[in-house]
């Protein structure tokens, strides 16, 4: 019966390719195998150091891997070098283990050399083992064949050369900066020096969790500081430097003194295991809400895949997950204690990372939630602190006013101080939603008062019967003046304080993103389509009124009600010109249409009042004009 075959090469091949898809790691495989036979042999040779060596022949399309390590034998090359799957480093560290000798090796599955095939056309080895009277040559071009020949010990120092021949199209690899590139990413802390064709190290050998003074808190927080601030672009406003005993973890993580919205999903640590980085950028590993942290991670405990480029989600993952969540929550709560004016800072720089996570994870928002700052008009304040400064009614109930249109704050600032009320400004993302959390957890000692509500009796006070008859010309007036500039308003005659504010303008929802609305038809650039959509999107908000609230205890506003026709076309500007002092009044409402429109009506009113002025005067005797 025929039989099914297999070819050997191309299975090695496939087997590479997909288990290696990024070629470069084929420098990291060969490094971690000279970075392993050195541990090993500095286990009975402290001496000499170990090196390891990387050299460029160019005219031979060749790079070399040499290391001052263990060397091997005829029988370690047959029954380890020669047999994908079967590990000599693995076998060897497990032995010692057995005898209660620790040694730092990375080597696990035997297949990394595998990894050199899918750049190469051919790999020779030459070892020798240090006390060995005999070298070693073994040759493969990639197939199932090898050579294996005998050579004097004067021909290899004692450990290994591996030689890769690169193919054709791979050369690449033969560029110094591309190779420096890739020993960085992947073993910028191995702990030998790495050089490059003479030169190096180009590795940077230890991180600052090698040292000796990584016990010693003020050393630490500044090389960690300096060390991240050189790696990532970004100077850590926060450095939380990471040292856990189970799942043993080494590293730093921080958040940077820049947000970048829309940066990555997730926080990203470079993940090291054993000094070898097995994955760049990962951003599985942190929680999910710890979007604003980065950082460098080893941790020997992890279980790489046989790629080596991921980690299995086993329970040491796990616990390493939550161990880093408990981390930076601390670090937090820490720097909220210890420098109150960097924490706000941190606060205000990610106040949409920070706040947001806190509102959407539970977890975190309530180890956080009591430290975080809300702008009131005392300034910032945590929740509790604002508290403290609220009296309790005689049930022990503490009223938390708030208002949730942040373009508002400078006229409910003016209402809330003339009233002596202390309010918070939930105009940022997040903070109404954190706001009514804490309300509904401390629902018996806190009641909710929100403040952009127009019956709300606190600020605004109703009118008498023949008050509100007095003052209705007056709102129509006001009302058909607007409307004949296409700014729907309903008007109200209300009693407020500070006397001094002659109109409070209030809104719903639609402000802000009439205002986003607004903003985007200015920009020239403006797809066709999406400025359609804008425009109609604008005119359906600009259909709901804005409520303008008239002081009736202001002397504009008696005055103008007073007015026995306030519908006089003359008296238009003025009526105008109230709803844009409040406009004005609540600062950010005012886009660039709406300024405009200001600007004309502004100069019309000047004029106005210029010729006011000069129909008083007596004509000049010169001119015969006023
Ligand atoms: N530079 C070297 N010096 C000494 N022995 C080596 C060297 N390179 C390879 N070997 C031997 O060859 C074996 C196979 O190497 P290979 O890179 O395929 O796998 P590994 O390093 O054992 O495991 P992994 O697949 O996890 O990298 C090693 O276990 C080791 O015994």
């Amino acid at each position: 019966m025929p039989k099914m075959r297999t070819s050997f090469q191309g299975l090695v091949r496939l087997l590479a390719k997909s288990l290696y898809p990024e070629p470069d790691v084929f420098i990291r495989e060969l490094l971690q195998n000279a970075h392993d036979s050195i541990q090993l042999r500095r286990i009975h040779d402290p001496e000499p150091p170990g090196e390891i060596r990387i050299e460029v022949d160019e005219s031979n399309r060749t790079l070399s891997f040499s290391d001052n390590g263990t060397g091997m034998d005829r029988r370690d090359i047959e029954e380890f070098l020669s047999v994908i799957g079967s590990t000599g480093t693995g076998s060897h560290t497990r032995e010692l283990a057995a005898r209660d000798v620790a040694v730092a090796t990375i080597g696990q599955f035997g297949i990394g050399l595998l990894s050199a095939f899918v750049v190469a056309e051919r790999i020779e080895v030459q070892t020798r083992k240090p006390m060995a009277t005999q070298a070693w040559r073994w040759v493969n071009h990639g197939g199932e064949d090898y050579e294996l020949d005998a050579l004097p010990a004067n021909s290899q120092p004692p450990g290994t050369r591996v030689t890769v021949t690169l193919a054709a199209n791979q050369t690449a690899f033969l560029d110094g900066r591309l190779i420096h590139r890739i020993v960085r990413r992947y073993a910028d802390f191995l702990p030998f020096p790495i050089l490059l064709n003479g030169f190096g190290p180009i590795n940077a050998v230890n991180a600052p969790w090698h040292e000796p003074d990584w016990r010693d808190p003020g050393e630490r927080e500044r090389s960690l500081s300096a060390f991240l601030s050189q790696r990532y672009a970004d100077p850590p406003l926060l450095t939380i430097p990471i040292d856990l005993a189970q799942p043993r973890t080494l590293g730093g993580l921080f958040i940077p003194a820049r947000y970048t919205p829309g940066g990555p999903a997730g926080g990203a640590v470079d993940l090291f295991q054993a000094r070898m980085c097995i994955r760049a950028n990962d951003t599985e590993l942190l929680p999910e809400w710890a979007r604003f942290v980065r950082g460098v991670l080893d941790c020997p405990d992890l279980q790489p895949t046989a790629a080596r480029d991921n980690v299995m989600r086993d329970a040491a993952y796990h616990a390493l997950r939550e161990a880093l969540g408990a981390s930076i929550v601390a670090a937090l709560l820490d720097l909220a204690t210890r420098d109150r004016p960097r924490f706000l800072q941190l606060c205000d720089w990610h106040h949409d990372a920070i706040k947001g996570m806190a509102a959407r994870h539970a977890e975190f928002g309530a180890a956080v939630l009591d430290h975080l700052p809300f702008e009131t008009n005392q300034g910032l304040l945590t929740l509790p602190d604002y508290l403290s400064r609220q009296p309790a009614t005689t049930e022990g109930k503490r009223s938390l006013y708030f208002f949730t249109h942040e373009a508002d704050a400078n006229q409910f600032y003016a209402l809330c101080q003339a009233r002596q009320l202390l309010a918070i400004n939930a105009g940022r993302p997040f903070d109404e939603t954190l706001l009514r959390r804490y309300a509904s957890q401390s629902s018996d000692t806190v009641t909710l008062k929100p403040l952009d509500r127009l019956d709300d009796p606190t600020l605004y006070q109703g009118l008498d019967t023949a008050e509100q008859i007095a003052y209705v010309r007056l709102e129509r007036a006001l009302e058909r003046a607007l409307s004949e500039r296409e700014i729907p308003v309903r008007a109200r005659a209300s009693r407020f304080q500070p006397t001094s504010l002659s109109v409070a303008l209030l809104a719903g929802q639609r402000v802000a993103a009439f205002d986003e609305m607004e903003r985007a038809l200015e920009k020239s650039f403006l797809l066709e389509g999406l400025a359609e959509l804008a425009g109609e999107v604008r005119e359906r908000l600009r259909s709901q009124p804005l409520t303008l609230l008239l002081n009736v205890d202001h002397p504009l506003v008696q005055r103008l009600g007073e007015l026995p026709d306030p519908d006089n076309p003359r008296y238009r500007p003025l009526l105008v010109g109230l709803y844009h002092g409040a406009l004005l009044n609540a600062q950010h409402r005012l886009t660039p249409a709406a300024a405009r429109r200001f600007h004309a009506d502004l100069q019309a009113l000047l004029l106005d009042h210029l010729d006011l002025w000069l129909g008083q005067e007596p004509p000049s005797p010169a001119t015969g004009r006023r």
